[in-house]
């Protein structure tokens, strides 16, 4: 156990440490690279910054090993105990990394680690907050990755959040810290508390979000919360416009206020513990394309409309188009384009003659629904509804609905 004024050389120490989804037990610390044992799985540099008055020498490097590299902040019984640089991606049994990594020095300390069940508390030594001292973020469980980075649950300033960690933010930065500043806040829009850089890692920073705890809207429809399991094919039309409607009326906000989505999808629309739906991930696509232009570089293929595919052509049509896929994979309880190469799915949507491509709805889909996706889903941007329409549309098919 590390306790204050207890030196760190010693075999027995023992920490518990969680990075991202696993834990660490460090089994041993040693501070000459000899006395490592590689009969371990894993191994960690760890260097430690020792309390003031603990025997021994402790020297602040700052390096990153395999590109992960992170501050831990141990709490014992008494409080904090100290800071360690934390670096879990050590090539097993390699004691050239240091020099590969251009280290001067070889770090004080080192630890052997083994992978530990989670929750497991050793010694009375509970801990963990991964960099988490910036910005009063303290971290929690890895949610997931995506295009643009890692989503861990955390705690800040006594709310619930989810922080997307953005490994290489470089010119993205602007365009983010602008929507940011618009102060989006919206009922079926996820709102964007903060956006820090991290100071202890270039180039890194993190978007502060509302959390959700209902998942993404695309696990909604693989696990079938649409589907009518007592018809084949079907699925349940009131659960489908509300949460229709609810994107929508997310979209038609974000449009009002100039802002651009460019990669709507079932994936970006999250939804809270009551299943009510909120837009995620807006602009973000287009912040990571560097333009200010349109670009057919971003979104996600299945739902890019045809100008966007063929001539780059971004606009308020181009997300509409995407909302009228969405309706497609909501009502049918699968990604639209399914099992389709990416050729396949482009050749689609870039022949109009070919009708046997077009995403349809299933047979018996109420007429006002097939008819509001279409319109959605038109080649000519032009001819697209805009969102304050299609909200309007989906408002009366619910009242219709409600009263049949
Ligand atoms: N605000 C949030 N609240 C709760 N979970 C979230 C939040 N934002 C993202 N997540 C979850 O974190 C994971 C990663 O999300 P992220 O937005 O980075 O990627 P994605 O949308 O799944 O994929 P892509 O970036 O390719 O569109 C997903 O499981 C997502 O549901």
């Amino acid at each position: 156990m590390i306790m204050q004024g207890q030196s760190m050389n010693s075999q027995d120490t023992y920490v518990l440490c969680r990075a991202e989804q696993r834990c660490w037990t460090v089994l041993a610390c040693s501070d000459v690279l000899g006395k490592l044992q590689h009969g371990q799985d894993l191994f960690a540099a760890l260097e430690l910054e020792l309390p003031a008055g603990v025997p021994g020498e402790a020297d602040m490097y700052t390096y990153a090993l395999g590109g992960e590299c992170f501050d831990v902040v141990l709490r014992g019984q008494h409080g904090e105990l100290k800071r360690i640089r934390f670096t879990p991606t050590v090539p097993k049994g390699d004691t050239s990394f240091f020099a590969q990594q251009g280290l001067r020095e070889q770090p004080t300390y080192l630890a052997l680690v083994q992978e530990a069940s989670r929750g497991d508390v050793l010694s009375g030594v509970t801990i963990i907050e991964r960099t988490g001292q910036h910005a009063g973020v303290v971290f929690g469980d890895m949610l997931g990755r995506g295009s643009f980075g890692t989503v861990y649950e955390a705690q800040w300033q006594n709310r619930h959040v989810a922080v997307k960690v953005i490994p290489n933010v470089a010119e993205a930065a602007e365009p983010i810290e602008a929507i940011i500043g618009k102060e989006l806040r919206h009922p079926h829009v996820v709102e964007t508390y903060s956006f820090e850089r991290n100071p202890n890692k270039r180039g890194e920073a993190w978007i502060l979000l509302e959390f959700c705890a209902g998942g993404s809207l695309l696990q909604a429809v693989r696990q079938g919360h649409f589907k009518d399991v007592s018809r084949e094919g079907g699925f349940i039309i009131e659960r489908v416009v509300v949460t229709a409607l609810q994107i929508a009326q997310g979209m038609e906000y974000l449009h009002s206020r100039d802002v651009l989505h460019s990669d709507l999808n079932c994936s970006n629309v999250l939804l809270t513990s009551e299943g009510s739906a909120k837009i995620s991930d807006f602009g973000l696509s287009r912040a990571f394309c560097g333009q200010t232009q349109a670009t057919e570089t971003f979104g996600t293929l299945s739902h890019a409309p045809p100008e966007l595919i063929g001539k780059g052509k971004l606009s308020k049509g181009a997300d509409v188009y995407a909302f009228g896929v969405i309706l497609v994979e909501l009502t049918r309880g699968e990604r639209a384009y399914q099992g389709m190469q990416q050729y396949q799915i482009m050749y689609a949507k870039l022949c109009t003659d070919m009708d046997s491509y077009r995403l349809s709805f299933p047979d018996g889909t109420h007429e006002s629904l097939v008819s509001l996706g279409r319109a959605c889903m038109q080649q000519d941007h032009k001819l697209r509804p805009s969102f304050p329409e299609v909200v309007a549309r989906l408002q009366a098919l619910k009242n219709t609905i409600a009263s049949s």
